[in-house]
Order: structure tokens, then sequence, then C-alpha cells
């Protein structure tokens, strides 16, 4: 992952194709000479679309609210600074499931374009880069008061021809440390759930929110999602990539890595569960998603006053 800010050599007095912007509604649209496309609503800094080749490669559920008045249900909900319920008497304790980044309101910080080498030597590829920002003062009253910190947040969503990269920088700009978690909640659009198997989480120790909270073994080399699923898989390395991929024919159809974000939850709610959320549809569409979630939530970070800490993912999907 190279989120260096290179600027673009070409395009200067050149005729060459560049990414296109556009903001309309507190919605950022960004798109490569190639194809791809991102869209990012500024409410949560949610990630509401991935193209390629036409393809949308996120789950939006039809009935997601797309007015601020919900976090969105689907795309890449942001989780900060707490995962799930808050646990009791914790400085998190009166902040909603999931904490208030998904549901604040970013700034769009502008737009980077880099060049990244191209795979067959002197050709180049362009990638884009949209930055969103959250601090304390952009929170409500409530929220501000909920969780009292002074906080900033730099959201950078990258599009490259093939991946696309989400990495939060957290700082501490007060004068007391605060303890977070964080975690991109990616929903992944697929085809059919009986059709797709996550590899690489065998022999790893995940808790099993849908049966208490223990605490389980990955037995399977390439995971089958068949019921409601709720995992937390902790202490993985990051470098090695979270595999869908099609059972059919192996092949891997989203590939993740991540940076400093040592945890993925894997998340499918199935049927009665999809059924009983007022903003998930049509109720078959559980077949049509599954959420790969990296993050770091098994444990609290603690950030000093003035420190900085940054976390990322990139997906890779078949094009
Ligand atoms: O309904 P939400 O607050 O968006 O949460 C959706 C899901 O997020 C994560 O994947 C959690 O592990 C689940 O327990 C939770 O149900």
């Amino acid at each position: 992952m190279d989120r260096s800010n290179k600027p673009s050599a070409i395009g200067v007095g050149a005729s060459l194709p560049q990414p296109t912007l556009s903001i309309k509604d507190n919605v950022i649209e960004a798109s490569l000479p190639s194809g791809q496309s991102v869209t990012v609503h500024l409410y949560g800094a949610t990630v509401t679309s991935w193209k390629t080749n036409g393809k949308e490669q996120l789950f939006v559920s039809e009935k997601a609210h797309l007015d601020g008045s919900k976090p969105i249900r689907g795309g890449i909900p942001l989780v900060f600074p707490v995962f799930g319920p808050p646990p009791q008497n914790h400085a998190t304790s009166s902040l909603p499931q999931h904490g208030f980044a998904r549901n604040s309101n970013w700034e769009f910080l502008g737009k980077s374009s880099s060049e990244a080498p191209g795979r067959d030597g002197d050709q180049t590829d362009l990638t884009v880069k949209l930055d969103f920002g959250l601090s304390h003062s952009m929170l409500t009253e409530e929220f501000r008061e909920a969780w009292p910190y002074e906080f900033g947040l730099v959201y950078s969503v990258t599009l490259t021809k093939d991946t696309l990269e989400t990495a939060l920088q957290v700082r501490n700009e007060g004068k007391q440390n605060f303890e977070f978690q964080t975690l991109m909640h990616t929903y992944l659009n697929i085809a059919d759930i009986s059709d797709i198997r996550i590899k690489n989480l065998e022999s790893k120790t995940y808790v099993d929110k849908t049966l208490n909270a223990t605490t389980h073994t990955e037995s399977s080399p390439a995971l089958a999602i068949t019921q409601e699923t709720d995992r937390v898989y902790q202490s993985l390395d990051p470098a090695v990539p979270i595999v869908v991929a099609s059972a059919k024919d192996d092949q891997p159809l989203f590939s993740i890595t991540r940076e400093a974000l040592n945890d993925v939850v894997v998340w499918n709610p199935w049927i009665e569960k999809a059924k009983g959320m007022a903003d998930f549809g049509p109720d078959e569409a559980y077949k049509n998603m599954i959420c790969v979630e990296a993050g770091s939530v098994s444990g609290w970070q603690t950030l000093e006053a003035g420190e900085a800490w940054e976390g990322a993912q990139s997906i890779k999907s078949r094009l």
C-alpha cells in the first residue's frame, strides 16, 4: 500500500486523461480514466459504491437510509471509537453501538492524484485519493459530551485500477490519553453466499458472538457461511490476505490485506436477523453480502496526548 502523495507528473501540460471528481449533495464521487469509481457520503465518510469494470463491489441495502438519519446499512461504515455495544464503566459507555464516526457529518479535505508504476514497465497507473476529516468540534453536542476527548480523524479513500484502500489516522489533539477501537465494516457484494469460501482463517482464535461470546479455534481452511455468523478473529498477521474465494473455481473474488488492523470480523445476519433489521432489504439480500471487517477491536488502543495512530486495509477485487 503506497499512500505517499507523489504529485502527478503527467497532466501538467499533457493531454493524458485525469481522474474526475464530482461533489453533489454531500456525496463525493471520483473516477479513474480506466473506468473505476468510488462514491463516499460525507455522512459517516461512508464509502457507498466501488465499481470496477462497471461491476459494483460493495453491497448496500435497498432500504439503507441515505439522508443522515441513521448509519448507512452497507458500503463501508467506519466504526470508532468503540466496536459493538460499549462496555459499562468505560469512557465510551454513553456512546451508541459502534461509536459516532458512522453517524457524524465529516468534511471533505480534498482530492490528490498520484501515479503508481504500471504493470508493464513504462505504462503508468493513476490512483486517486480522497481525504475526509472529523474532529471533536464537528461532533453533535450529544456526542461531544459522551466522549469529551480532543481528537482528529483523517480518513483516506484511495482508488487504484484494481484496489480500494481505506486508511484511518487517529490523532490525540488533547491533553489526556484516550482509548479507542476502530473497524472498517466492509459489506462485500457477492452473487450468492453459498458460492463463497473465506480463506486464511484456519487455526486462528475467534470469539463467536452468536454463541455467548465464547472463544473457539477455526478448523476450516475455507470457511463456508451456512447460518448466522458473527465472529471476531483475533491477532491475525495483517500482511496475510483474508481471501473471499469462489467455491466453484477456488479463485479469489476479494483479497484483503491490512496494516495495524489485527482483528477481522466475519458477519452475515442470515434469514431471521436480516428480516429483523428495518433498514435491511430485500429480505433475501443476506445472500448477496458478506461483511469482512478489518479492525482493532479485541482490546483497546491507547493514544497518548499528541500521538497519532494509523490503520488501513487494501481490498483487491477480481476484475
Ligand atoms: O446493526 P449494526 O449496528 O450496524 O451492526 C451490525 C453488526 O456489526 C458487526 O459485524 C457486529 O459484529 C455485529 O454483531 C453487528 O450485528
